[in-house]
């Protein structure tokens, strides 16, 4: 295959948007079956994971460029134009080279038809920097209107950013600009199967287990991470588990259970902890091919038993577990770093779906806590719907709760996901 590079971004970008496919899986496997390796896998990864993350931007410049706009565009051809709109507006190729070689993607994965369509109007967007395109494409619009288009973001995604910001909402542009940055690879040493200092990279910043890997690399290529003793997690995720872990609880205190706990990561962190005082821990997950991911992460521990139940349904008794995490399916808004495509595929309609799950979990971990026990409540979003909202709703539903705390972590503060967490004792 001549460039199997460019072809292969260009067929993972086409699976993401035509069949749905989540990035981080599909691009991995295609790299594997054609065999790309080291600095070719690392420049194909920036294709396309570039190219969904700043789409917003690159499409309203296609839109202005495009004499019958961007509806005119069959979609395999719009693309391969946000491909070569990457490379010439975001990524140090020659603009000769980026024009070039994404026509000739054009030629061979979709024929020669619109050959010569591409290849001009990859020319007018090569004429200027992305500066002077922003400039342009942003003009007679205002504020969040603006925003949307500059940091490539749905115009919703950047009111609802602004309105959890609360009273920071001077922040928005610099939280805008964090969700634009991949975030760098943080590890966690479960506590009693490995230490942070035999684990490469530096300290975190926030929670005692993390290690951070400035330099990047494969962290499957780490004994720790590879045997279950260490895993790869954010630090915002790794604070969860802890404010959980730590959270004080008089008298017995020995079964801990983590509501919806698919893939696992919280989980086997949540389980070392618990094995550390003596407590065991119930991960439970709703789906069956997630549950597997769970009992794979916490195949070192023998305190954790894997169920697979719907969390409102579950078999357990009421007021029988001493601490319970309920990190709720959410809309993701607060990982928008790490998955470059998903606040294309987001909608506001979501929440609809979403705020009554969320509600009924958190009610039912409300009533499988014994009085005197602790539940945390986290999602990796920051959207009011789906954080105080929720929170609010549930308080407001039972009076024998005290909400002690919440905390809300930011990427451009706390350089980890924007993940929520607001910790309940049931009186
Ligand atoms: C945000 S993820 C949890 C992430 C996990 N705690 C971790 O750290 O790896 C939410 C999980 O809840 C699961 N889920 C969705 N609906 C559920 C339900 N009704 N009961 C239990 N789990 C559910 C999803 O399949 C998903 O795996």
């Amino acid at each position: 295959m001549t460039d199997p590079v460019r072809s292969v971004a260009f067929h993972a970008l086409r699976k993401v948007s035509q069949d749905d496919a989540y990035v981080n899986l599909v691009l991995p496997a295609m790299l594997d079956e054609f065999h790309i390796e080291g600095r070719d896998a690392a420049f194909a990864t920036e294709l396309v994971h570039g190219t969904l993350r700043r789409r917003g931007t690159y499409d309203a410049i296609i839109d202005h460029v495009a004499s019958k706009g961007i509806g005119s565009i069959d979609a395999p051809v719009l693309d391969a134009l946000r491909l070569g709109s990457h490379q010439l507006l975001s990524m140090r190729v020659p603009a000769h080279a980026a024009v070039s070689t994404t026509v000739d993607v054009v030629r061979r994965e979709i024929g020669h038809k619109p050959v010569h369509f591409a290849n001009a109007l990859l020319r007018k967007i090569g004429q200027k920097d992305l500066a002077g395109w922003l400039t342009i494409v942003t003009e007679g619009l205002e504020g969040h209107a603006a925003r949307s288009v500059r940091t490539s973001h749905p115009l919703w995604i950047v009111q609802a950013l602004h309105q959890a910001l609360g009273g920071h909402g001077a922040q928005i542009d610099k939280l805008l600009a964090a969700d634009n940055v991949p975030p760098r690879v943080t590890l966690v040493a479960r506590p009693g199967l490995s230490a942070p200092e035999s684990l490469p990279g530096t300290p975190g910043k926030l929670s005692p287990y993390a290690r951070i890997l400035d330099e990047g690399g494969d962290p499957g290529e780490i004994a720790e991470v590879r045997d279950g003793r260490a895993g790869v997690q954010d630090e915002g995720s790794q604070l969860v588990a802890i404010a959980l872990a730590d959270a004080v609880v008089e008298g017995q205190d020995d079964r801990w259970l983590d509501l919806c706990a698919g893939p696992g990561g919280k989980a086997a962190l949540l389980g070392a902890l618990a094995a550390g005082t003596g407590a065991s821990l119930v991960a439970n997950e709703l789906q069956e091919h997630r549950a597997e991911l769970v009992r794979h992460g916490v195949r070192r521990l023998r305190n954790v038993e894997v169920t697979v139940h719907d969390g409102r349904e579950g078999p357990w008794a009421d007021g029988s577990f001493d601490r319970v995490l309920v990190d709720a399916p959410c809309t993701g808004l607060g990982a928008l770093r790490r998955r470059p495509e998903s606040r294309w595929r987001r909608t506001p309609s979501d929440l609809d779906g979403l705020v009554p799950l969320q509600e009924a979990l958190l009610t039912r971990a409300l009533e499988l806590v014994r009085p005197g026990g602790v539940v945390v409540y986290a999602t990796c979003s920051p959207h009011v719907r789906e954080t105080r909202g929720v929170v609010d709703a549930v308080l407001a539903s039972r009076d024998d709760l005290d909400l002690e705390s919440t905390h809300q972590w930011w990427p451009h503060i706390d350089g980890t996901d924007a993940m929520f967490c607001a910790l309940i004792r049931r009186r």
